[in-house]
């Protein structure tokens, strides 16, 4: 016969004159509570809210003829603004529209549903406690949703939900960013907008305007250009067969390029796969080897010597190198590093080079000298110093793990997902710079063999044409192969 006995809110219980002494200020409390959500409303849908009003006002004061003709006229200055300047129009009016609309239908509408589903409430005492949602703006390629997380939740507990958040509300992925303490970011990513390919830019006749702490070598995927730091940095890039490695590579190149020309920077290449990669454009290096062995250690100690002796030289006079010193600015190109520094099967020549290598990349960078290493494999056994790189470009890769070796620990949780990227679009990169919180996603430009030529000419000063489309040769008779090995 046990019922529950009815919890009365404690106020009810206030004797009479209190109620009627507070009464004026819970009024006051109730119209600031009001103004308070009619503002975060019109924070939310500010352009919705201007359209109701309007209309409603027009409606009102001059009839329904009136609101007909002057919705038939804004129409009209819309459907010509979006014609004559799109762009313009897709960066106010349509990121406006977009965002308000996949706000209300989306995240507004199944934001209770997916948080209690996913897990990321919390019960206390009977008490529902929900991370509340904050400013929402779609981009077209992507969301980005502000989160503010419930007390004593950890960022880490979203990224381990990053996946169902991607799937709950039908995006490709999720990726979460702490934007400060207790807030979140989402990017709830809906489409690839580095799917095409970016082809080179024209190239600079002067290098004016060129900054080495600034190299543009492709996009980022908010379409912004993809600048490297050059100038006291180092660069590892890693990426499985086809990552295209060679692209980020030709893509520093072409932008170095009016500096190679008039000597004001120098490029070591050392290509121990034959000169498969950087025999494309020879002339744009200062010197080239297209082996492992005994020339190509010599030229990194040569390297190596020439940051000692620019240390000597600068010590006391400059703290790091500058155009002024009249010293070209020192490139070296290794394709491959671990067949340079790991699999040389000489134990002497294999030790020579790490030494060599560790010199350049521990003291080379306030002398004027920058390596970019470029190899498959990222693991300690086979570039045991990835530490002394602080830029470091993860392209395409085979394991989750290798995200974590190339990039550092953790970065893959906040979305970094190198082993994801598609065979479909090699260039496609996950970079990190030391220092800089966040990783972001580009894509380097597409360098073809014709542009390679292009580069070549405009280096060396005469006409270089390697590219050359060859027809597609006929089997003989079946034996292809055959024919293919006696011509
Ligand atoms: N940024 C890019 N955009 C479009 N296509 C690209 C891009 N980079 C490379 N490719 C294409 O992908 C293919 C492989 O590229 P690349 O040879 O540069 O890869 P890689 O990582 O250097 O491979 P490997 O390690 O085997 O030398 C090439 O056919 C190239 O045309």
């Amino acid at each position: 016969m046990e019922v529950a006995r009815p919890r009365l809110p404690w106020w009810t219980l206030l004797p009479r004159w209190v109620k009627l002494v507070a009464s004026p200020l819970v009024l006051v409390g109730l119209v600031v509570w009001l103004v308070v959500q009619f503002g975060r409303l019109a924070w939310r849908y500010p352009l919705t809210l201007a359209v109701a009003v309007l209309t409603g006002w027009v409606q009102a004061a001059f009839g329904w003829w009136v609101l007909a003709f002057t919705l038939l006229a804004v129409v009209l200055v819309l459907g010509l603004w979006w014609r004559l300047h799109s762009g313009s129009f897709a960066r106010t009016v349509g990121v406006q529209v977009r965002t308000e609309l996949r706000r209300l239908s989306v995240y507004a509408c199944q934001w209770r549903t997916v948080m209690r589903l996913a897990d990321l409430v919390k019960r206390d005492r009977g008490r529902e406690y929900r991370p509340r949602l904050g400013l929402v703006r779609s981009d077209g390629w992507r969301d980005r949703v502000r989160v503010r997380m419930v007390s004593g939740q950890a960022p880490e507990q979203w990224e381990a939900h990053a996946s169902g958040l991607a799937h709950a509300f039908r995006a490709r992925s999720c990726r979460v960013r702490v934007r400060k303490p207790g807030c979140l970011e989402l990017d709830l990513v809906h489409r690839d907008p580095l799917a095409q390919p970016f082809a080179v830019p024209g190239l600079p006749e002067t290098s004016d305007g060129l900054d080495l702490r600034r190299v543009t070598v492709g996009r980022t995927e908010t379409g912004r250009p993809w600048r490297l730091r050059l100038l006291g940095r180092h660069l590892l890039a890693v990426g499985a067969t086809g990552a295209g490695k060679g692209s980020l590579l030709w893509s520093i190149v072409w932008a170095l390029a009016p500096l190679i020309r008039t000597g004001r920077a120098q490029l070591v290449g050392i290509d121990p796969k034959g000169g498969m990669e950087l025999g494309q454009a020879p002339e744009v290096f200062h010197r080239a080897v297209f082996d492992n062995g005994p020339d190509a250690v010599a030229a990194l100690e040569a390297i190596a010597a020439t940051v000692k002796e620019r240390a000597a030289r600068y010590r006391g006079m400059l703290r790091s190198w500058s155009p002024a010193t009249g010293d070209p600015f020192l490139v070296l190109v290794v394709d491959e590093l671990a067949d340079v520094l790991a699999y040389q099967p000489d134990r002497q020549l294999r030790e020579r080079a790490n030494r060599a290598v560790q010199t350049i990349t521990s003291q080379g960078r306030a002398p004027g000298v920058c390596v970019i290493g470029l190899v498959q494999d990222p693991r300690k056994e086979i570039v045991s110093f990835r530490h002394l790189f602080p830029t470091r470009v993860a392209m395409r890769l085979d394991e989750p793990a290798q995200v974590d070796m190339v990039l550092g620990d953790g970065v893959r949780d906040q979305g970094a997902a190198a082993h994801e990227i598609s065979e479909h679009t090699p260039g496609v990169a996950w970079a990190k710079e030391d220092g800089q919180r966040e990783p972001f996603r580009a894509r380097a430009f597409h360098v073809t063999d014709a542009d390679l030529d292009t580069l070549s000419t405009f280096v060396a000063g005469r006409l270089v044409r390697r590219a050359q489309v060859l027809p597609f040769p006929e089997a003989n008779g079946g034996d292809f192969w055959a024919g293919g090995a006696a011509a």
